[in-house]
């Protein structure tokens, strides 16, 4: 059993209560007892000349935490009969289930981040506190505790009493059972300490007897040098990482390697590593093909290659991003703080392959031993069906433990907001940041807000399509109030859609994919949107083309062209100009988008108020009230669109209104439409009921009905071009 025997001191008075540290215990304690009085106590500090008994007593409690003269110092701080000192060891009580943590006074300060008077602590752990299962120690006894090298700064009202720590020789012959009596005054506040551990790094100092290395807490600095050289310290990188770029780094393992696409499950990259296998490098120079890629054609490794699942090898021109987003995850590990890095851009600009390479090489550097561990968790605001589940997952992701939504967030509460010695850093990746905003915002307030209490040492790393989320959503009082790291990812323009191309088709044997053919796809896709996925799409679609246009010669490309002096390879079976136009053509031709185009006017009318709503609020989703307003809104513009609105609604005709503007008027034509495409799938409605209320959302991707409905005529007609 560990060594959480505490269950004593969690006393009615104390179980259940909410927020900031109890006092209750030492309430209890002073002689000065009753609640009514107890209110009315303070901590003072007591001086090394003990002058704050003397200070002048303004009646000012604010006052007496002062120094009254001099250069006394602090050495100790009284609450009513309770007394503690520097070197004492003391109880720390988090309130709730967070259970008693134990620690040595290092020194008292005034400090206004912890609201005043407060203590630096040196934590002892308890076995459950380290986090790294594999070198977790076997032989711990049921009340032992690590003295650990990890130091900070609590207020005074987190100290719940006094601890005694004894080697456990002391112990045995203090308690010859083994046990302490229920009803001894020492029980739950008596633990045994025979080693130093640092839990960042899990090593341990070689085993000592306490009382020779406490000495009475007469000199607690060295005893935190004795474990601090006893054990290893957390490392910084020392190289700084080079970008993502060309053949510099081995690629990390494949989406079904790591389950990446599986991104509501939490996981714990300790926990992943808990089988104890190791990294495996493959030196440079003898990488090789796996067998399956060598028996492939050249089309079949072009098609993996450029599929937007599969890991690419480099990132190029994310190289700055790439760097941004390192050294802040890094510092944050490194320093053991919270921070939260708002990462905004539009779709396909790589900014989830950027963060997920950023980890994979953060993870590089634990395994190396070059940097702390981390938890790594994924929460995708597309893969969870209410937004409150993200709580869950968090709580899943820190202590492997399942809570419902309404549990976990205020065992999270509770976590963030008290001191405890574990907090190994946690990395969120917040994907699809905008499917996550919920009515009252508080799932994204509070994702935002507990990286910034100091014990949280959680690392936000919050991933949207519009820049100003935060702002609008939360106020721009409460968004500058938090301080959020923002880093912008622009679209590609076409020179760097080519390189992102050509960089996927790099050692694809038989130069199966003409230059220009590459150039031809970066600048349509480039002209709308700037979306690596888009172009990647197009590219591998037009492979596929040629692929079938190949002659049925078992002889592939790859055969019959080898790498140097083979014959230039024939226009067929190759990805030329045309091969490129009859993929966007295609693309554009999709069921899907054939199916919207055949829907009924009222229909394309709703699809088309639905993407310019969510296109104008930034949000995915809006209510079907919403929608109804905005597609009122051009209907009722006439001929001329207002200020602001001439780029969303370019292809504003003159007249031609009459027709929408009958539909809009029926609300109810509009209701039956809503319930037909939730029915066919294109768009979500809240319990399936045509509220205005009713929160609505796409249910496929936004491009596809831009695609389809850009040049509808009837649309434009109506001022309700997409
Ligand atoms: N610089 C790049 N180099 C190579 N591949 C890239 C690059 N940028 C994006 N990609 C690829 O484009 C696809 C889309 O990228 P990603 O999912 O990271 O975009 P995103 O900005 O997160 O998009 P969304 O907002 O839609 O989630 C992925 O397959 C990714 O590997």
């Amino acid at each position: 059993m560990p060594a959480q025997a505490n269950t004593q001191l969690d006393t009615p008075s104390t179980r259940g209560r909410k927020r900031a540290f109890s006092t209750a215990a030492l309430d209890e304690a002073s002689d000065d007892g009753g609640s009514a009085e107890s209110e009315h106590l303070e901590w003072e500090w007591i001086y090394s000349s003990d002058q704050s008994e003397h200070g002048e007593d303004d009646g000012a409690g604010d006052r007496k935490r002062r120094k009254v003269a001099g250069n006394s110092k602090i050495v100790g701080a009284r609450y009513g009969d309770f007394e503690c000192r520097v070197g004492d060891t003391v109880m720390l009580k988090a309130d709730g289930s967070n259970g008693t943590w134990v620690a040595i006074i290092c020194d008292f300060r005034d400090d206004d981040a912890v609201d005043g008077m407060a203590a630096n602590f040196m934590w002892f752990s308890t076995e459950k506190e380290i986090p790294n299962k594999d070198k977790k120690r076997k032989d711990y006894y049921w009340n032992e505790l690590y003295i650990s090298p990890s130091c900070d700064v609590n207020p005074l009202a987190s100290i719940d009493g006094k601890a005694t720590i004894m080697s456990p020789e002391a112990f045995r012959r203090a308690y010859p059972s083994g046990k302490i009596p229920r009803n001894s005054p020492d029980y739950g506040k008596t633990f045994v300490c025979r080693r130093g551990c640092n839990t960042r790094s899990t090593t341990y100092t070689d085993e000592f007897v306490w009382e020779e290395v406490y000495q009475n807490g007469q000199d607690v600095p060295a005893l935190l040098e004795m474990v601090e050289k006893g054990t290893r310290p957390t490392r910084r990188k020392t190289r700084a990482p080079s970008p993502p770029a060309g053949d510099t780094y081995l690629p990390p393992q494949t989406p079904t390697k790591t389950g990446r696409n599986s991104a509501t499950t939490p996981k714990s990259k300790r926990g992943q590593r808990s089988g104890g296998k190791k990294l495996e490098f493959t030196p440079l120079a003898t990488r090789k093909l796996s067998p399956s890629q060598v028996q492939s054609s050249p089309f079949q490794i072009a098609r993996s290659r450029l599929h937007v699942a599969a890991v690419p090898s480099s990132l190029p021109c994310r190289e700055g991003e790439f760097s941004l987003v390192y050294s802040h995850l890094e510092a944050a590990i490194t320093e053991g703080t919270g921070n939260c890095i708002y990462i905004s851009g539009t779709p396909g600009t790589g900014k989830t392959a950027t963060v997920r390479e950023v980890i994979s090489r953060l993870e590089e550097g634990v395994w190396l031993d070059e940097l702390d561990d981390f938890i790594f968790v994924e929460i995708n605001g597309m893969k969870i069906t209410d937004p409150h589940q993200a709580y869950s997952l968090l709580w899943e992701a820190l202590k492997g433990e399942r809570a419902s939504p309404a549990q976990a967030l205020d065992l999270l509460e509770r976590e963030f907001n008290n001191p405890s010695p574990r907090r190994i850093p946690c990395v969120v990746l917040m994907d699809e940041l905008d499917q996550l905003v919920t009515k009252n915002q508080a799932v994204m307030y509070n994702f935002f807000n507990w990286p910034t209490l100091r014990h949280s040492r959680l690392i936000v790393l919050a991933v949207a399509n519009t820049m100003d989320l935060p702002e609008r959503t939360l106020s721009n009082k409460i968004s500058s109030r938090l301080g959020l790291t923002r880093i912008t990812f622009p679209g590609y323009n076409h020179e760097q859609l080519m390189k992102i191309i050509q960089s996927r088709l790099e050692g694809v044997p038989g130069n199966i994919v003409d230059a220009d053919a590459i150039q031809f796809a970066s600048r349509k896709v480039a002209a709308v949107s700037g979306d690596a996925r888009r172009a990647l799409d197009i590219c591998r679609r037009a492979v596929e083309l040629a692929e079938g246009d190949a002659p049925g010669d078992p002889m592939t490309p790859s055969r019959r062209a080898p790498d140097k002096g083979a014959p230039e390879q024939s226009k067929r079976g190759r990805v030329t100009i045309s091969t490129i136009k009859r993929a966007i053509n295609e693309a554009t031709t999709n069921p899907i988008q054939q199916h919207l185009r055949g829907l009924p006017l009222t229909s394309k009318m709703l699809m088309a108020a639905l993407l310019l709503r969510i296109r104008r609020s930034g949000l995915a989703e809006t209510t079907l009230g919403e929608t109804l307003d905005e597609l009122q809104r051009v209907a009722a513009f006439g001929a001329r669109p207002p200020p602001g609105m001439a780029q969303i609604l370019p292809g504003l005709a003159k007249g031609s209104q009459a027709v929408g503007r009958r539909l809009v008027g029926r609300p109810m034509y509009i209701h039956t439409a809503a319930l037909e495409l939730v029915a066919t799938g294109l768009i979500n409605l809240e319990a399936h009921r045509a509220d205005r209320s009713s929160r609505l959302r796409l249910a496929i991707a936004d491009d596809e009905v831009k695609m389809a409905l850009r040049d509808d005529a009837d649309l434009k007609a109506m001022g309700l071009s997409v």
